[in-house]
């Protein structure tokens, strides 16, 4: 199967484009589990396993950002791994690891996380150009979502200034990436911000039947409303990220577990409009 069908599979099984983001803060980590456990690496594995089954039925993916993984030390990556192997089945698992490199590194990222970890996709940077990207883009099955037109107010500098002809450099991205999907088997998408949206037109039209990773809803203030209408024509599969207001919805308080299910049910229901344009 290829990415685009497990992903349509687990939208559909589903019935939301909703993906959970795991950005385990040791500062935030509730005090009954942090109580619990001796040590920094148990606490977070015992808090992303219960971030797990409180939303496990209101999400078709997760995204794991390693910064926090990276950020615990030598055992980080066992962390890493051991959270994912408790990911359901079905369920679409995308490292946020924003990589991107000359040929022989990036091939060992790819080897990384398409081989060692095998998760489902992966973020890349595009910014050492093109070519970076090759040794991602033979792995059937496997997708990668490449930063076009980020969520962050730096998208500015650089992403949303005209560039080679294009409204913005975003645009020029877009078009390179579907050019660039015609020969290749791994799935090629973006990294959009729902934060941006009145740049999102122009993107869209160049790699129209691009899958869609949508961070900036939450904690970053994107506006849902704003996205379902710029997502109203595209062909290619939307997976809108939350991170921070599922995971740490429940700070402070003691029944955090509810408070975390509860927001991603939330969270399920305002995204039914957009949902419901992928998954009949
Ligand atoms: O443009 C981008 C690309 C990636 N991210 C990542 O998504 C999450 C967002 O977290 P929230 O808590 O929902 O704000 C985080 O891992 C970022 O590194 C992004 O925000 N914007």
């Amino acid at each position: 199967m290829n990415y685009t069908e497990r992903l349509k599979d687990a939208l559909r099984e589903s019935g939301t484009c909703l993906c959970v983001g795991l950005d385990p803060d040791l500062g935030r980590i509730p005090k009954s589990v942090s109580g619990a456990y001796d040590t920094r690496p148990e606490q977070v594995v015992a808090f992303l396993k219960t971030v797990i089954d409180c939303t496990k039925d209101n999400c078709a993916a997760y995204k794991p950002n390693l910064g926090f993984f990276e950020a615990l030390g030598a055992t980080g990556l066992e962390v890493f791994r051991e959270v994912i192997d408790y990911i359901p089945e079905g369920k679409i698992v995308i490292a946020d690891v924003k990589r991107g490199d000359i040929s022989s590194t990036a091939e060992h990222y790819a080897k990384a996380y398409f081989e060692t970890f095998d998760v489902d996709a992966i973020t890349i940077n595009p910014m050492m150009g093109f070519e970076s990207l090759q040794p991602f883009l033979d792995y059937p099955g496997k997708g990668v979502y490449t930063l076009t037109l980020t969520s962050n107010p730096g998208a500015r500098d650089f992403l949303m200034k005209p560039f080679e002809g294009h409204e913005t450099m975003a645009a020029y991205i877009a078009q390179n990436l579907a050019e660039m999907q015609q020969n290749h088997s791994t799935h090629l998408g973006m990294v959009i911000g729902a934060t941006n949206t009145e740049n999102l037109s122009d993107v869209l039209h160049e790699h129209p039947k691009g899958n869609l990773l949508i961070p900036g809803i939450g904690a970053q203030g994107g506006s849902i409303a704003d996205l379902a209408k710029v997502l109203s024509d595209h062909k290619g599969l939307p997976l809108i990220n939350s991170s921070r207001s599922i995971i740490y919805a429940g700070e402070g308080t003691e029944d955090w577990q509810q408070a975390i299910g509860k927001q991603s049910r939330t969270m399920k229901q305002a995204l039914t409009s957009i949902t419901s344009s992928y998954v009949s």
